[in-house]
């Protein structure tokens, strides 16, 4: 490949992660190796031969068909070794791409297939993190997420855990799965639970459906922040709302394109979202569903819609300030990066 200095130069930027799914961020490797361990049949064994299983190719049509591949991988995630490993991972592999600060999500009640309990599930995935923390230097937070296909019954129970952990390695709790045939007024008990308990709140949507379940997050759900908002230029009522509140969008691209959350890249609204004021950030989703890593979301992002060096630190920036993280860390943390930001010589932030 040609040298192309932007794309050089942000594998370089100190970036953050603030939405990244734990069972879509697991290397094949690992998947091998946790099959050979637990004696797990696998389709095949060898790591190129299971890329198929875990990832989405471009004829990928809907959120439903995307969803599909988490199937293969929980799987391999129902022990506390297994869930600890894959969280320390996620540290190593944000280090690869000088992230700085990732928030790992996971739906605990996926993982109980052997027995562990909800607790359980959350403290591993936690210690998973402090590890790659400590070995890595990635600062993070654990964020615990209800399934819109689950009973409010195991849904508050994730909520309560959570609660416990909050202060400890959990930072939020949220709703994913297929928001189509899932409405979120359906979780209002839910997230009145995760209101008294104090947790912040992020939510899916405006992503297989439209701007409507944005207004149902933020106004009756207490969300703070929204999981993807593709949808969110439907409705320009709601798109006001949101803007008015500050409420950050964690915008992923790829995955944005390859779920259809809209048409194409031509209509993907990132520039005219940045442009009307919105406090938009830039994610992954899931690394080895989608096929990508968060230098590439700001490179397609860079090649697609011409950003420039300054918007693309905006967009970092912004990730920053939307991060669930107490307002001194956040500090230190935007301290750091700026720093390291100027060291790069473009003197971005002058
Ligand atoms: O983009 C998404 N939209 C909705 N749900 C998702 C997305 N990515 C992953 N999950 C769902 O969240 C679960 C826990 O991590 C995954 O198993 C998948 O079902
Ligand atoms: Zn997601």
């Amino acid at each position: 490949m040609a040298y192309n200095r932007t794309h050089d130069w942000l594998t370089r930027l100190p970036k953050v992660d603030l939405h990244l799914h734990l069972d879509g961020s697991v290397k094949p490797e690992t998947i091998l190796e946790i099959a050979l361990d637990q004696g797990i049949d696998l389709p095949v064994y060898n790591k190129e031969g299971l890329i198929p299983h875990m990832r989405v190719g471009d004829e990928c049509g809907s959120l439903i068909e995307y969803l599909s591949k988490f199937d293969f991988t929980t799987r391999f995630m129902q022990s506390g070794e297994a869930l600890e490993r894959i969280a320390y991972e996620v540290a190593q592999q944000s280090a690869e791409h000088n992230c700085k600060y990732v928030e790992v999500r996971f739906a605990p009640q996926l993982h109980r297939n052997n027995g562990l309990t909800v607790e359980e599930t959350i403290h591993y995935v936690v210690e998973g993190m402090k590890r790659g923390q400590r070995d890595f230097g990635v600062k993070a937070g654990v964020i615990a997420i209800c399934m819109r296909n689950h009973s409010c019954e195991s849904n508050l129970e994730v909520i309560r855990a959570a609660a416990k952990f909050v202060g400890k390695g959990v930072v939020a709790v949220d709703l994913a799965g297929d928001e189509a045939s899932y409405p979120p007024e359906w979780f209002r008990e839910v997230f009145a639970e995760s209101g008294r308990l104090g947790i912040p709140v992020t939510i899916h949507a405006g992503e297989a459906a439209g701007a409507v379940n944005v207004y149902e997050a933020v106004t009756n759900l207490g969300a703070v922040r929204i999981g993807h908002g593709v949808r969110l230029k439907e409705d320009t009522d709601i798109l006001e709302l949101v803007k008015d509140r500050r409420i950050p969008l964690e915008m992923c691209p790829i995955s944005n394109i390859q779920t259809k959350a809209v048409s194409g890249w031509e209509a993907y609204p990132i520039r005219e979202y940045l442009e009307q004021g919105l406090l938009v950030t830039i994610n992954t989703d899931n690394p080895s569903v989608s096929g990508t890593d968060i230098t590439n979301e700001y490179r397609v992002l860079s090649d697609r819609f011409g950003f420039t060096e300054p918007e693309l630190v905006r967009l970092v920036m912004n990730g920053v300030e939307a991060a669930f993280m107490d307002e001194s860390d956040k500090l230190l943390l935007r301290r750091e990066m700026e720093a390291e930001i100027n060291s790069l010589g473009m003197g971005l932030l002058s």
